[in-house]
């Protein structure tokens, strides 16, 4: 089964041709599960999805994870869902099996730069900060004009981390994050592991951070899908929003089980 009206551009709808046991699922969470807020911590979460996110899981026999910008920390705040495989921070955090067996700290300097950083937006009303563990994002959404600005203050503050730390842009953001794993590094590491291993792995993502995991799952067999009209990207499938990406999880969940019945 196709959802072709979900397809919003030039690629095709993923279509539902899984076994349950072929597949590993790999979920992005702003923009892909959840809708974008002007502030970080005012997104809202569906009521419906911890309990499709578990029907997922169960159907995968535990293959599918999340893999976020966001920490370990605040995914779980947000989903509720401790147990789920999980990469925070773009990678740079990973859980398997229930155990944290990557974890990432402020590196020494990291509280200097968040003063700097207090300092330099200042004077940059309606930009939020968001402190996150060894990195710090500097949201625009909910003030578009100081897109440059905020661009200029997160190069000070690269150049003031003296190479221990770089940019990861994204939508509406840009963030100083440290020289770690990107999302592609957490997806080829869970894939080396049960339940995830020999399975085809298939990404779902919005931005710019999820093409590193699109492109290590298309090498993997698998492949990228892209949520929303951002281009160019290196996913084969899309699918228009959150929403749609909600509904084509629900009729994934009822083929594999009609397809284990
Ligand atoms: O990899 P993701 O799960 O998509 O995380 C990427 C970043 O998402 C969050 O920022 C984005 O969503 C915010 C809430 O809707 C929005 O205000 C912001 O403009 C978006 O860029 C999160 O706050 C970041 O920490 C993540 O890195």
């Amino acid at each position: 089964m196709i959802l072709a009206t979900d397809n919003p551009a030039a690629l095709p709808a993923p279509p539902l041709t899984a076994a349950p046991s072929s597949i590993a699922l790999f979920l992005d969470v702003d923009g892909t599960l959840l809708e974008f807020a002007a502030d970080p911590d005012d997104v809202v979460v569906d009521a419906a999805l911890p309990e499709l996110l578990d029907q997922l899981d169960h159907a995968l026999g535990g293959a599918l994870a999340i893999l976020s910008g966001r920490s370990l920390q605040r995914i779980d705040e947000l989903l509720g869902r401790p147990h789920l495989a999980a990469a925070g921070s773009h990678g740079a955090e990973l859980r398997r099996d229930g155990t944290i067996v990557r974890a990432v700290r402020d590196s020494h300097g990291m509280s200097a730069l968040r003063a700097y950083a207090n300092t330099l937006l200042a004077d940059l009303p309606g930009v939020v900060v968001e402190h996150k563990p060894d990195a710090i994002a500097l949201h625009w959404r909910a003030a578009p004009t100081m897109a440059a600005l905020v661009e200029d203050v997160a190069q000070r503050l690269v150049r003031a981390g003296r190479k221990g730390y770089r940019l990861q842009h994204g939508d509406c953001v840009v963030e100083l994050r440290g020289i770690g794993a990107d999302k592609g590094d957490a997806l080829r590491a869970l894939m080396h592991h049960a339940p995830f291993a020999g399975r085809e792995p298939w990404m779902i993502g919005d931005d710019l951070t999820d093409e590193h995991a699109f492109e290590a799952a298309e090498r993997s067999g698998g492949g990228g899908i892209v949520v929303g009209a951002r281009r160019p990207t290196r996913a084969r499938y899309a699918l228009a929003d959150p929403a749609a990406v909600h509904r084509w999880l629900a009729a994934l969940a009822a083929h594999l089980q009609e397809t284990t019945a």
